[in-house]
């Protein structure tokens, strides 16, 4: 027997076979318990019958209730709970409180040996019982923030062949060319409304890991829920296998994707196509599509090539630029000086830093400067030396000669500081320690306040820590990271290093867009992300050096971002959730994801819409 959209709980008794003990004790709870959810669930899921796959009970019972991460809630379930899912027996006889659960599961992870061991147990949670991973996460944000991302994330997708258990998105493989939508809609959720999608080739600063760089579209996920509430139901990590030049991979036994050589050129081409229309075909044109870790050489062709045609962002250009940008404006209340009145040395040349420099003549020209004179403050250095008119080692594509000067190469980074005086050296070139000793010195020389951000990830690719910042400039840098370091203890002073991470971005980024149904990202709402984020970074916070709000303030900060993004999209129509909200600050918080318990009956959570 199938169960109807129309039917009242008392018609689908005999279907869940609840004993009568069971029903005596619905029957006793009162108006606004499981017995009405029950109902609101049934109606919410089927309201219009055709629409829907008629094919599977439509909630919960028994045993499958505790297999279930959204359903799950362990411990925590009531005694009334228990017997009215048919699982009482199957727990042990102490219900646990949640706070209990979180301070239990924080003890453990506590002890355990190592960081991969906790990204293990993190994951684990985050299968068996969904709410309270991201109650944990939402709690202890600081703590498990570089476990579930970087730098942990970038040790598990090394590692990914040995521990990947359960799936947590879609692995789409060149051999699905040509059914690509087919493998989408095994995704057992219809309303899809943000990806984050990578092929590995440039995972951090950790180059190709293939398809074991599915770590990252799950972490940065993770993250849209645990940091601004996107509710994890929306989300959808995929990781696009074209093979591996990684050499270490092609001969592993345990490597979990296809061993050969990357596919490039058209054919390439011809299945990320396939994707993005598939995707559209699937989940409808306002689903999100975050490009995530793709080597330079495809993200900013395929940016260029989508950007005006679907709803996708790339995180590592203009996620990072944003971020970047933000903490450039807030050091200027440190430093006291106009945008336009400094020189921003870059070292590394790719996607991070050449979105930075594009957004950074953004905020110039808001002071008034032309592109071109803002492009002179703007020096980028890649492998082979400083960007220049005419190199003769060459290697100019068409992102750097924009910020090609007129003028000799220098090749070695302590050189170009000491000829170009910057006020600013930021590094975003994967490449690991790069800023000695000597160029920090000579940075707090030029410099009373030197800006030094060392963006690269994980932790080992940061072009120097935070206390080499601190020693060498004698506490007088603002210094900033891309992955998380310890305060630092300088001359009876602690100094805390902010997170330059486009972690403060691309979650607010993704609230507003599923929230208001936002079509398009013109390149406007990464400005106002990054003023927004740099406006919540207060006198206090400044006069530690901090150029970020602290994360713990992280949750307030995505929603501003979200919100101001929202009130921008709707004033120029980008927005097709209608009617506008009257307060859409109000409005983005009640659709925010609550890491709290529902006392509704749990509803399976693959009922899909027929296609
Ligand atoms: O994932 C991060 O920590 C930041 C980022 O996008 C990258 O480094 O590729
Ligand atoms: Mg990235």
């Amino acid at each position: 027997m199938f169960v109807k959209p129309n039917m009242k709980i008392n018609q689908i008794y005999p279907y869940l076979s609840w004993s009568l003990f069971q029903r005596s004790i619905i029957s006793r709870t009162n108006a606004s318990s499981t017995y009405q959810n029950k109902e609101r669930i049934l109606l919410n899921c089927t309201n219009n019958n055709s629409d829907y796959k008629m094919t599977t009970r439509r909630f919960l019972t028994g045993y499958d209730v505790l297999l279930d991460r959204r359903a799950n809630k362990g411990t925590a379930f009531s005694i009334e709970e228990r017997q009215t899912y048919r699982i009482h027996g199957l727990l042990p006889p102490t219900v646990a409180t949640p706070e209990l659960q979180v301070e239990r599961f924080m003890d453990n992870l506590r002890n355990m040996p190592d960081d991969l061991s906790r990204y293990i147990a993190l994951a684990a949670l985050q299968d068996r019982n969904e709410k309270l991973f991201y109650r944990v996460a939402m709690t202890y944000t600081q703590e498990i923030m570089p476990l579930v991302y970087t730098p942990t994330v970038g040790l598990a997708c090394q590692k990914y062949g040995l521990i990947f258990s359960k799936p947590k998105g879609l692995f789409i493989s060149i051999n699905d060319k040509g059914h690509i939508y087919d493998v989408l809609s095994n995704w057992p959720i219809h309303d899809v409304r943000a990806i984050v999608v990578t092929d590995g080739e440039r995972i951090l600063g950790l180059g190709d890991l293939g398809c074991n760089g599915m770590g990252i579209p799950v972490g940065k996920l993770s993250l849209y829920t645990a940091l601004a509430g996107v509710a994890p139901e929306y989300c959808l990590p995929i990781t696009l296998d074209v093979g591996t030049n990684n050499e270490t991979f092609l001969k592993d036994k345990y490597y979990l994707g296809l061993q050969h050589k990357r596919v490039t050129g058209k054919e390439y081409d011809e299945f990320i196509d396939e994707f993005m229309q598939a995707v559209v075909k699937r989940f409808g044109q306002q689903c999100l599509i975050q490009f995530e870790d793709f080597a330079n050489h495809n993200a900013f062709r395929l940016l260029e090539k989508y950007r005006e045609h679907y709803c996708t962002f790339n995180d590592d250009i203009q996620g990072t630029a944003s971020v970047a940008v933000a903490g450039i404006l807030s050091s200027l209340r440190i430093t006291g000086r106009k945008l336009s009145d400094n020189t921003f040395v870059f070292y590394g040349a790719g996607e991070a830093s050449i979105g930075m420099s594009d957004l950074l003549v953004v905020a110039m020209e808001r002071e008034g400067v032309s592109v071109e004179d803002a492009r002179k403050k703007i020096f980028l250095v890649d492998s082979k030396g400083l960007v220049v008119k005419d190199r003769p080692t060459g290697g100019l594509n068409e992102e750097k000669k924009r910020y090609a000067h007129e003028r000799e190469c220098i090749v070695k980074l302590g050189e170009i500081v000491k000829a170009l005086k910057p006020s600013f050296l930021i590094g975003a070139a994967g490449q690991g320690p790069a800023f000695t000793r000597e160029i920090l010195e000579d940075m707090a020389s030029f410099n009373e306040h030197p800006v030094i951000f060392a963006l690269s990830n994980p932790t080992s690719k940061a072009e120097c820590t935070a206390s080499e910042a601190y020693e060498a400039t004698k506490g007088q840098c603002v210094f900033a990271s891309g992955s998380p370091f310890p305060n630092v203890d300088y001359n009876g002073k602690t100094y805390i290093p902010g997170q330059g991470n486009n972690s403060y971005i691309f979650p607010g980024v993704g609230l507003a867009i599923v929230t208001c149904g936002i079509r398009h990202i013109p390149e406007e709402l990464f400005y106002i992300s990054a003023k927004t984020l740099s406006e919540q970074v207060t006198e206090e916070d400044l006069a530690a050096g901090l150029v970020y709000p602290p994360i713990e303030k992280i949750h307030a900060v995505s929603r501003k971002i979200a919100v101001a993004l929202a009130e921008y999209s709707y004033e120029h129509k980008l927005a097709a959730h209608y009617p506008k909200p009257k307060d859409l600050e109000k409005y983005i918080e009640e659709n925010q994801y609550k890491a709290e318990y529902s006392d509704a009956l749990p509803p399976r959570w693959d009922w899909q819409k027929k296609n």
